[in-house]
């Protein structure tokens, strides 16, 4: 898949759930792909090493036939080995200039703001493709991450990357964060939870059309 334009990283942007069952994880991601999910992060903090690479291949295969990136969440050397879209970078996970010269200009590299226009400014500069700020409301996937005001977002839309919102989103907050100016949300449990997640999928993109 060649660079998606900065279009591409609109709309319902999912992160997988912390799945051990490779089955089961691509079950759940296939419903979501089939409800329009626009983008996928590969996360999964309780597998790794081969078991994390063989589920990252296997959903690199599935987002490929939904022409849907994939990118992995921390891991440029796993993105760069699988060949995936791209890699979502905290500021623990390594630099944007490293991450750029491994994966080459066509792969997407995204950036964790947290609560940080500076950030934010220094990653477009480094030439992240999207920023994200978050968490917009409490997470209990996440409970001790930051909390972010969304009035960065239009200040950070002025860098001219998409603007990524994440954290506590639910189909009840989303409306208010893209009204905030998100040009996506990354949702984790409020889709994987979901009775029909495909059906969830679809009303988080409702959203963006
Ligand atoms: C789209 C998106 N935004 C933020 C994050 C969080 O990244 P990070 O700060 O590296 O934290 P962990 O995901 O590693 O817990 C993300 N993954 N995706
Ligand atoms: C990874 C991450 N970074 C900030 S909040 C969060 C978790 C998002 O998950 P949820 O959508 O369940 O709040």
């Amino acid at each position: 898949m060649t660079k998606n334009s900065p279009v591409a990283i609109r709309g319902l942007y999912a992160i997988t759930p912390d799945e051990t069952d490779t089955a089961r994880l691509l079950d759940l991601c296939k419903m979501a792909l089939a409800g329009g999910a626009t983008v996928l992060q590969y996360r999964n903090k309780r597998v790794s090493g081969e078991q994390a690479r063989e589920q990252a291949q296997a959903l690199l295969a599935m987002c490929r036939a939904y022409r849907v990136p994939l990118i992995i969440n921390d891991d440029v050397e796993l993105a760069a080995k699988l060949d995936a879209d791209g890699v979502h970078l905290g500021i623990d996970d390594g630099d944007i200039t490293a991450a750029r010269s491994t994966l080459g200009a066509s792969k997407i590299i995204g950036a964790s703001c947290y609560n940080n226009l500076g950030l934010a400014q220094q990653a477009a500069r480094l030439g992240a493709d999207y920023v994200a700020f978050g968490a917009c409301f409490p997470s209990s996937t996440k409970p001790h991450a930051p909390r972010a005001d969304m009035t960065l977002f239009q200040q950070a839309r002025e860098l001219g990357v998409p603007v990524v919102a994440i954290g506590g989103i639910t189909l009840d907050n989303a409306a208010s964060v893209v009204s905030a100016g998100a040009d996506a949300i990354a949702v984790i449990g409020a889709l994987w939870n979901a009775a029909d997640i495909k059906a969830q999928a679809n009303q988080f993109n409702q959203l963006f059309s």
